[in-house]
């Protein structure tokens, strides 16, 4: 009876984690087999997918981008054909290839940045109602939407909003204003009493102070205060650190993070929200220090009656375009100098020649200043990690892959920035002088830190020269020497974090900063 017991539950047993755990094995190896192996040998066209067990690589995609990206160069032999990847709702297409950027960028029938575009406003908190008014596009009837002096070419609001933000930072009278608000800030943040926001110990006449807090601090208070003059800061004195902390997270923000997650973003993106919706409902008489490009774009809100929530929410994303990167290129084109004298002199002659009777030429400055150019596109292309997208509207070939539409395309520049085939074998190493040697090499198509086609950033000039006109300043009035570790030794130079998701210019690895010794001249 025991035996007969004991065997049929033997039986049960085999047959039962047959069912529950061979079989479903068994389909496994077979879909991968398939997936994996024999269709993209069918399919020669389709672009390769990373392989995956779970079917998806939203969580590898989110933990390090980068290490998802170079294990799908290493699985295409290294030879920058297009790869996919699948995260939860789509497949996305990583182009690394500088021709096949190129391609994508010209191909504005087949891939679009509207989709893209979309996502981020829903992303960023726009109501559904103002979602349906921004693409509408403005007939004879729309009499307010097409007023000449706001809408003589009737964009959709959210073409105008671009446009406007273009028309600011295109070289004339309106971006000469920004620019000077902008150096007239740091001039003043950047004096010897109020440096004790990243002053880390004093010492003989002199201090320490930590690097990156001085150029987190200054130079999102310069964007601020040129975009807004000191309207925002008087609605919260705390602005420029909502913004700062906002930019650590914005990552949540882009990659649609459920908000349960009691995420970072959350508490900045929540003060920087409360003082733009104050600030929009201000009367125009009291946003007189305002940029030419928010009174615009808060005139063709009204015009397209675009509620508060959402006037804020454009203002937060374009506050928010201008403060991402600035300050971490300035932190990169600083750390190069002071921990190469030779370069630090060679910059110093440079930016000293810019100044006459203590005002600072700009102009002259951008224009002949060959070393502080080449560190600072060294250090576009070294740290430089926007991830461009487009999303796929029709069928469309490139390189020599077919893409599907619904889609999306990614283009990462840190893998087009590090390609050997076009940097060399030291790609990976900041070196400066290549760009010294080949004066062209900023128009190399594998050299894309501003990404390119219809989103090319237009802030690319103002913030060439608000780095240039910080690293001007500071030299100018202040002798820096890196600040050296217990042991006298130089400290290791910081490396790049890759903690987060990267949306720019890099963050220095968390913990790493640069110690600076400080006197006033
Ligand atoms: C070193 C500093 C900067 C870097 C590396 C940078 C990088 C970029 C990149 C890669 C894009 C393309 C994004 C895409 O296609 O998805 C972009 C777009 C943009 N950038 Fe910048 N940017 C910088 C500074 C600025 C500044 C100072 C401003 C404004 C004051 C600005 C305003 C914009 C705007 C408005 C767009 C969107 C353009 C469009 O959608 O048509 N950027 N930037």
């Amino acid at each position: 009876m025991l035996i007969q017991l004991v065997s049929s539950a033997l039986i049960w047993a085999y047959k039962t984690s047959l069912i529950f755990f061979v079989l479903p094995i068994l389909l496994l190896l077979v879909w991968r087999l398939w997936r994996f192996t024999i269709r993209p040998w069918l399919r020669p066209l389709e672009p390769k997918e990373i392989p995956y067990w779970i079917p998806c690589h939203t969580v590898g995609f989110l933990r390090s981008s980068d290490k998802l990206i170079e294990h799908g160069l290493n699985l295409t032999g290294n030879n920058h054909e297009v790869f996919a990847v699948q995260t939860v709702d789509r497949k996305l297409y990583i182009v690394t290839d500088p021709q096949d950027v190129s391609a994508v960028f010209r191909d504005t029938a087949s891939l679009g940045f509207d989709g893209y575009l979309n996502e981020l406003l829903i992303s960023f908190g726009f109501t559904k109602a103002a979602i349906k008014k921004i693409w509408h596009k403005p007939s004879d009837d729309d009499e307010k939407m097409i007023s000449e002096t706001i809408n003589p070419e009737r964009m959709n609001f959210i073409h105008l909003a671009e446009d406007i933000f273009k028309r600011q930072l295109l070289l004339g009278e309106k971006m000469d204003r920004i620019r000077d608000d902008i150096m007239g800030t740091l001039d003043q943040s950047l004096h010897w009493r109020q440096l004790d926001f990243c002053t880390k110990s004093y010492h003989a006449k002199g201090r320490q102070i930590s690097l990156y807090s001085l150029c987190r601090f200054t130079m999102v208070e310069a964007a601020t205060r040129s975009l807004f003059g000191s309207h925002l800061h008087n609605i919260d004195p705390d602005v420029v650190d909502h913004m700062l902390s906002f930019g650590d997270h914005a990552w949540q923000v882009i990659f649609r993070l459920p908000t349960f997650l009691n995420l970072d973003v959350i508490a900045p993106r929540k003060k920087l929200m409360d003082a733009l919706r104050v600030f929009v409902q201000l009367p125009e008489s009291q946003r007189s220090e305002q940029a030419w490009a928010i009174k615009n774009v808060l005139d063709a809100s009204d015009s397209f009656d675009i509620d508060f929530e959402s006037r804020a929410c454009v203002l937060l994303l374009m506050f928010w375009a201008a403060n991402a990167n600035e300050h971490n290129i300035a932190f990169w084109v600083i750390s190069h100098l002071l921990y190469d004298e030779n370069l630090l002199e060679l910059v110093k002659r440079e930016t000293e020649a810019a100044w006459s009777n203590d005002t600072l030429d700009i102009n002259y400055l951008s224009a002949n200043c060959p070393h502080l150019e080449a560190a600072f596109n060294e250090a576009l292309r070294c740290y430089g990690g926007a991830v461009i997208s487009r999303k796929v509207l029709q069928k469309t070939v490139i390189g020599n892959k077919e893409l599907q539409p619904g889609h999306a395309i990614i283009m990462p520049s840190r893998q087009l920035h590090m390609n050997e085939s076009a940097w060399g074998y030291d790609a990976r190493q900041f070196d400066h002088t290549r760009f010294l040697k080949n004066r062209s090499l900023d128009r190399h198509p594998a050299f894309r830190p501003f990404g390119g086609g219809v989103t090319y950033c237009p802030g690319r000039v103002l913030a060439k020269q608000q780095v240039y006109g910080l690293v001007a300043i500071l030299f100018r009035r202040f002798d820096m020497k890196l600040a050296m570790g217990n042991n006298g030794i130089k400290p290791q130079f910081p490396g790049l974090d890759d903690t987060t998701p990267r949306l720019g210019i890099a963050d220095p690895a968390k913990g790493m900063d640069v110690m600076v010794d400080m006197w006033e001249k």
